[in-house]
């Protein structure tokens, strides 16, 4: 700090004083001045008329006219301290960040005087005082908002949370108190961090350890959160967490066993080398385990996580919804999310705005999120000025009104007392909480980056800082707790613990892989190869389905529901009856109504998914009278959710795969609103979905579905990029099908849950086909016995010795080549649909082209460009399936995923269909020509 300290005091010089551990203040301590959601102070509802004392001895008009003035600017500084009193906290422990004192924090902006601090003055009851003095109270101001913990507070509106936050720092006295034993405790972790990064750089000289040094007191931060968490009634944590400290937070905090680590360290694995995968860098791995403090047990589990900084962060936060829902803590007391960042990360990554305003969502909110930055001050080689335009890198947690204390990480006892009062905070009003340590990273980005090149100043300073343990031990020196024996022999104690642990690390071996455990048992791997059938019978007698479509189609008594849809439920209603032209929205309701009878839930979430995009779906309706609403297959299954999702991608793809991760008896989907926008979640989609259960063993049965074809709506209502999907599969890493009916959806989705193993199922859904004539199904499509096809026959009953020329495809254009080749009444042309692109189905193509003796050519036909659609993927599987060649009918390669011009796409997609069945290539011209006349939508 490069200011004088002000009006010195006896307290002010013993240091920053803060709240007690024993809090909450007793009640003669209650404050007694309030704010109203507009911050203007109040009168105190309990407030004592001001004290005879400063008055009685001034009864003149002046005397108190100036006694009033006192008080009125004694009040404004309270105000300012509350306001703005972090900024001239005591926050960098290398003592670098200028922070000069703002001038409104002195009392002579406030219009006191040399002469006028030791005048009594009248503040009713702030602060726990009815009078004192400008010294004392700007001496009590300075201990409580800018010591080593600052905190911002006053953004939030609601009182009742800036009254708790008040209570449990302002007023004399209010210093931070650990007892003996919870001093020696704070030390300890300390020791136990500081030493495990120390042995790892001895015994693993120059790897990347990504080490705490410099940030050690976040461990002593999570013990503190998880032993005041579990006296508040949580049973579960859930933590996601970056590099930076993690095998330190993995050791030391998880238990996860050093040998494990060691061993890691040697290039071995911590499961059995039979289980498969690719494996991941040792600091992105998470794990679990049960911690108990104070008699109460809580699980803890640390999310595995990509490089991706902050891309866990919503899946931390799917994953503790579905434990809520899972253990029906409703109130959210129970599981709580913990979130760790960097400070650049923080700062810098949109997710994590994303993130902060789930918390306030019905379907999304987690109860408060406990976010605590490891801000070292640097991120890489950059610094804070460079890498944001605010002063803290936590006002991004303003959006949400979070309070956020920022503090010293060289005072421990003030790191844990934030963590205390954050979890406190948590549970009380269910909101998310920052705390922003600032510390500072002795070594480089890694243990091998040199950090001077960028940074001279702040590493000449590093190099002459004693670490926080050694800062802290002669603190509880100095106070008596311990002495130089028992400083050595914990640390001696630590050492011989890992040593031994070092020693056994290489005799380690696994017994078994921990991911088909829990809510999982009964689920495992696919027992069937890659190319099998992996069926499930999924189909329901039609009786069943019946009964739900009752459900579906029956308006409850006196429920004001849309004319238009009464008309479209009497339709679907006729079509259950009848049992002939079911749709797809239909068939997805059966689907889902089926799946909750059988005891799953059904959890489905994107943008306008309720009523669905495409005005398709109708699975909330809303009174016309008072905007009530009632969801249908609620009334079949308690256990389903239809949830209109904040405009994310990102963020909700990765609540819904965090969802997922942790319910597989749920099925749950996210839904983009078109397939085009799926690219703003791409890291959720190539560093979770595809690639997840390879490097991390943990399946997952989430369901993306992705509306996709090409109809002339331009370069962005056209493709989901079946093709990014299909390039990201391998190893039996996920499920992408596009299917072309009704009934083989009701199927594919049911399939998800029935069979022993959950995989991700990409599906591309349809726009056009969902009021197409011809894309409609029966009951006995999907009556009792019936299941998924991978493949779907022609359904002109072409006499297979008549096939000369079989066309495959995929999806929607089916129905286009379906048309024109029954216009031309070509019967030696055979529609096969391939329905799932991947597990590729070539046991089943091969089967069909064994039938058909007479056979000239193969096509594979598409309706998107070249360089996209399933072309790239499917032609060398085709020529090793059928031992030919495929011939490509579809558009030519394009920079843009599709033409905006309607002329130009019914155009194209004439060419493509002619191509496709064959036509001369005068046919093919006329196709065009009467392509460019349409201005249809010919698609
Ligand atoms: C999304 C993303 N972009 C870039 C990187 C590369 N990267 C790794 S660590 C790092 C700096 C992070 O700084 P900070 O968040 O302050 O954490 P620290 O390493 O200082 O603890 C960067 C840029 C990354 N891992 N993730």
């Amino acid at each position: 700090m490069d200011y004088e300290p002000l009006l010195p005091t006896a307290e002010d010089s013993a240091g920053p004083s803060w709240a007690r551990e024993d809090w909450p203040l007793a009640a003669s301590d209650e404050l007694t001045l309030s704010l109203d959601a507009s911050g203007i102070v109040l009168p105190p509802k309990s407030a004592k008329a001001a004290p005879a004392t400063a008055l009685a001895a001034a009864p003149d008009a002046d005397a108190v006219r100036k006694a009033a003035q006192d008080s009125i600017a004694a009040q404004l500084l309270i105000r300012t301290y509350r306001v703005r009193g972090h900024l001239a906290a005591n926050l960098d422990p290398l003592g670098l960040t200028k922070r000069d004192l703002p001038a409104d924090l002195t009392p002579e902006y406030h219009g006191f005087g040399p002469n006028d601090l030791d005048r009594p003055v009248v503040i009713g009851g702030a602060l726990g005082l009815d009078t004192t003095t400008i010294r004392e109270l700007v001496a009590i101001l300075r201990a409580n908002y800018c010591g080593n913990v600052g905190l911002e507070y006053m953004h939030i509106n609601d009182v009742e949370e800036r009254r708790f936050l008040q209570e449990r720092i302002e007023g004399r006295d209010k210093e931070i108190q650990f007892s003996e034993l919870g001093k020696k405790a704070i030390l300890n972790k300390l020791i136990e961090a500081e030493q495990f990064e120390k042995f790892l750089g001895r015994k693993y000289v120059g790897t990347k350890r990504f080490g705490l040094d410099g940030g050690e007191a976040m461990i002593p931060a999570m013990e503190s959160i998880i032993k005041i968490g579990g006296g508040t009634g949580i049973r579960e944590i859930v933590f996601g967490m970056p590099h930076r400290g993690r095998l330190n937070m993995l050791g030391n905090v998880m238990q996860k066993p050093f040998r494990v680590i060691f061993h890691e360290f040697s290039g071995g694995s911590a499961n059995p080398d039979d289980v498969g995968g690719s494996g991941d860098v040792k600091y992105h791995l998470g794990t679990s385990t049960d911690r108990e403090f104070d008699g109460n047990k809580v699980h803890l589990s640390l999310a595995p996580n990509p490089s991706h900084l902050e891309a866990v962060d919503p899946v931390v936060l799917g994953k503790v919804r579905a434990q809520q829902t899972v253990r029906e803590d409703g109130d959210r007391n129970q599981v709580m999310p913990v979130l760790l960042h960097g400070d650049a990360a923080f700062a810098g990554q949109g997710i994590v705005a994303e993130c902060f305003g789930f918390s306030g969502i019905t379907g999304y909110n987690t109860g408060g999120t406990i976010h605590f930055v490891v801000n070292n001050q640097v991120g890489f080689t950059t610094s804070p000025q460079f890498a944001r335009s605010s002063p803290y890198p936590s006002d991004v947690a303003k959006i949400v009104q979070a309070p956020i204390f920022h503090v010293n990480g060289d005072d421990p006892e003030a790191v844990t007392f934030a963590t205390k009062v954050a979890t406190e905070f948590r549970q009380r009003f269910k909101r998310d909480v920052v705390i922003d340590m600032w510390c500072y990273r002795r070594f480089g980005h890694n243990e091998s980056d040199e950090p001077s090149f960028t940074q001279p100043l702040m590493y000449a300073a590093i190099a002459k800082h004693p670490p926080v343990s050694e800062i802290y031990a002669k603190r509880l020196r100095s106070e008596g707790v311990i002495d130089d024996s028992w400083y050595q022999a914990n640390i001696d104690q630590f050492v011989a613990r890992l040593e031994g642990d070092f020693e056994a690390a290489p005799g380690y071996k696994a017994n078994k892989a921990d991911w088909f455990e829990g809510r999982w048992s009964g689920l495992g791997k696919p027992k069937e190869e890659l190319s099998g059938r992996r069926a499930a019978i999924t189909g329901v007698a039609a009786g069943e389905l019946r009964t739900i479509g009752k459900t579906l189609t029956t308006v409850p008594e006196g429920f004001a529901v849309h004319r238009t849809l009464a008309r479209i439920l009497d339709a679907k209603a006729a079509t259950l009856d009848a049992g002939e032209n079911i749709d797809w929205a239909t068939a997805e309701a059966l689907a889902f109504g089926t799946l909750l009878t059988d005891g799953y839930g059904v959890r489905l979430s994107g943008q306008d998914s309720g009523r669905g995009t495409f005005s398709q779906r109708h699975s909330v309706w809303v009174s016309q009278q008072d905007g009530s609403r009632y969801t249908p297959l609620k009334s079949v299954g308690p256990g389903f959710e239809v949830l209109d999702s904040p405009l994310s991608e990102f963020g909700v793809l990765g609540f819904e795969y965090g969802y997922a991760l942790a319910d597989p008896k749920t099925l749950v989907l996210w839904e983009a609103q078109f397939g085009d926008f799926v690219n703003g979640a791409q890291t959720i989609i190539d560093q979770f979905i595809a690639s997840g259960e390879a490097k991390w063993l943990r399946a997952n049965g989430l369901v993306m579905l992705l509306p996709h074809g090409y109809e002339g709506q331009g370069p962005e209502h056209s493709s989901a990029r079946l093709e990014r999907f299909l390039q990201l599969c391998a190893e039996d890493n996920m499920q992408v099908v596009n299917a072309t009916t009704p009934s083989n959806y009701f199927h594919v989705l049911r399939r998800q849950m029935l069979r022993d193993f959950r995989k991700p199922l990409i599906m591309m859904t349809p726009k056009s086909l969902l009021r197409h004539k011809r894309a409609v199904s029966t009951l006995a499509d999907m009556d009792a016995g019936t299941s998924f096809h991978r493949c779907l026959d022609d359904i002109g009953g072409i006499p297979d010795e008549r096939v000369r020329r079989l066309v495959l495809c995929s999806g929607k254009v089916y129905y286009d080549l379906l048309e024109a080749r029954d216009k031309a009444s070509r019967d030696d042309v055979y529609l096969l649909r391939v329905e799932q692109l991947y597990p590729f189905p070539a046991d089943v193509i091969a089967d069909y082209a064994k039938r058909f003796t007479a056979l000239e050519e193969v096509v594979w036909c598409q309706e998107e460009p070249r360089n996209a659609g399933a072309w790239h993927f499917v032609a060398r599987p085709l020529e090793d399936t059928l031992g030919r060649r495929a011939v490509y009918a579809g558009r030519a390669s394009a920079a843009a995923t599709a033409t905006g011009l309607m002329k130009r796409h019914n155009a194209e997609q004439a060419k493509l269909i002619a191509e496709a069945l064959g036509a001369a290539p005068s046919e093919v011209r006329a196709a065009i020509r009467g392509g460019l006349k349409s201005t249809q939508n010919a698609g």
